[in-house]
């Protein structure tokens, strides 16, 4: 067999050493040109062609599955940083590799029509089986990720009395700053700092660090943009038209909220003192987007059992949120999960989260239960009630979502 080795193959050989991964590049059409819609610096164009070719290598869609990822090549998200303390209380298991969907934002936005509707099939997949993916080809910059992460390092690292008059604030204050924070739930005991801040309609920024405001407002922008293109291809995933899930929800003008963690070593000390990062739970709002330090630690749950998420270079996790599985009536699900950290070196997770507008009622839309009300599984929340009630409580899974299920009555007509 004659088999046409593509030019960019010897870039990716350079790249990655990987020659196994060049033979099944000869034997698959070359990845659809990548010209992310944002503007992105050489290097991270590189990153974006190589990972496009290995999708196409993985899968030849625009869906594949992260068994076999790419070796860093950057030194920043090499995802081997993690060395797991006990698991808290519950019976999952931690994996490694485990098929973790990875969508390609590009073929969504900008594919042909037949590549773009097996995209938008495979974003139903994996929001279906997972609610957990990776977007790669984004088009946001290595550069405003890196810019955005360090600038919020520079915030934690500020004298507590610049950080004062935000430690108090509560569930529904724009700006939020926990530090040294240590929380015990079931014997474990949780640290991680914390800095929230509205960023949509209106950006609410602490002071210092001078630079985080354009640094966030330009941030909270680029990932606004590409979240909410996300959720019209998940809406016509559901078989809705594309702007069906931002007309229920009011994402035209949507709430979004930006937060940094941090979680600190050294994790030592006695029983009681396993630092773990974040207790299972699942995001109050839409669609939340998430990258990390290069140091590992997110765990999601799919099929009964907790796997380590472990980034590909330069993608982003998306999560999805407790509004998309009460807009979808339960068809997607708001995912579990939790962060678990344990090594030498501080982990960091920065948080984009897409919501609807605080003020929409948000309950299933109605093509996606029967005309006769069967199989209604929630009812309308206000989204505002719904935040401040998951954010006032200890988080704990998917305790909040109760307040918006439809309760039915199991106990059946009593006896006479
Ligand atoms: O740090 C992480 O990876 C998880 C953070 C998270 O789940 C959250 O902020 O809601
Ligand atoms: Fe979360």
């Amino acid at each position: 067999m004659i088999v046409t080795v593509h030019p960019i193959i010897s870039e990716h050989r350079d790249a990655t050493a990987h020659g196994k991964r060049l033979h099944l590049l000869a034997l698959r059409k070359p990845a659809a040109p990548v010209a992310p819609p944002g503007s992105v610096d050489s290097s991270a164009r590189l990153q974006n062609r190589l990972l496009s070719l290995y999708c196409t290598i993985m899968a030849g869609t625009s869906l594949h599955r992260s068994t076999d990822p790419i070796p860093c090549t950057n030194g920043e998200h090499n995802g081997h940083e993690h060395a797991l303390p006990s698991s808290p209380s519950d019976t999952g298991t931690c994996g490694g590799d485990d098929g973790i969907p990875v969508v390609d934002f590009d073929v969504l936005v900008n594919g042909a029509a037949d590549q773009r509707a097996q995209a938008i099939q495979d974003l139903g997949r994996a929001c279906e089986d997972w609610g957990f993916f990776m977007v790669i080809n984004h088009g946001v910059t290595e550069k405003l990720k890196e810019a955005i992460m360090e600038t919020c390092k520079e915030l934690f690292s500020l004298p507590e009395e610049e950080k004062a008059e935000y430690l108090e604030a509560g569930p529904m204050d724009p700006i939020r700053i926990g530090t040294g924070f240590f929380s015990v739930v079931d014997g474990i005991r949780y640290c991680r700092d914390y800095l929230k801040m509205f960023a949509h309609p209106e950006l609410h920024c602490p002071a210092k660090p001078a630079k985080l405001r354009d640094v966030a407002a330009e941030y909270s922008a680029k990932t606004r943009d590409l979240l909410l293109q996300l959720a019209k291809a998940i809406s016509e995933s559901l078989g809705l038209d594309g702007g069906r899930i931002s007309v229920a929800m009011g994402l035209d003008s949507c709430f979004q909220i930006l937060v940094a963690n941090h979680y600190p070593p050294p994790y030592t000390g006695g029983p009681d003192s396993v630092g773990m990062g974040l207790p299972a739970h699942s995001d109050h709002g839409f669609l939340t987007l998430l990258f990390q330090n290069g140091v590992d630690g997110l765990q999601v749950e799919h099929d009964g059992r907790w796997h380590l998420a472990k980034p590909l270079p330069g993608a982003f996790f998306v999560i999805t949120g407790d509004q998309l599985e009460i807009v979808s009536n339960g068809k997607y699900k708001g995912v579990l999960h939790r962060a678990v950290v344990g090594g030498e070196r501080a982990r960091m997770s920065m948080v984009s989260m897409i919501s609807p507008c605080l003020d929409a009622v948000v309950e299933p839309v109605p093509e996606l239960v029967a005309p006769d009300g069967q199989g209604l599984e929630f009812r309308g929340v206000r989204y505002r009630d719904y935040m401040e009630h998951q954010q006032s409580n200890k988080l704990n899974g998917k305790a909040a979502l109760d307040i918006a299920r439809v309760q039915r009555d199991t106990t059946g007509p009593a006896e006479k």
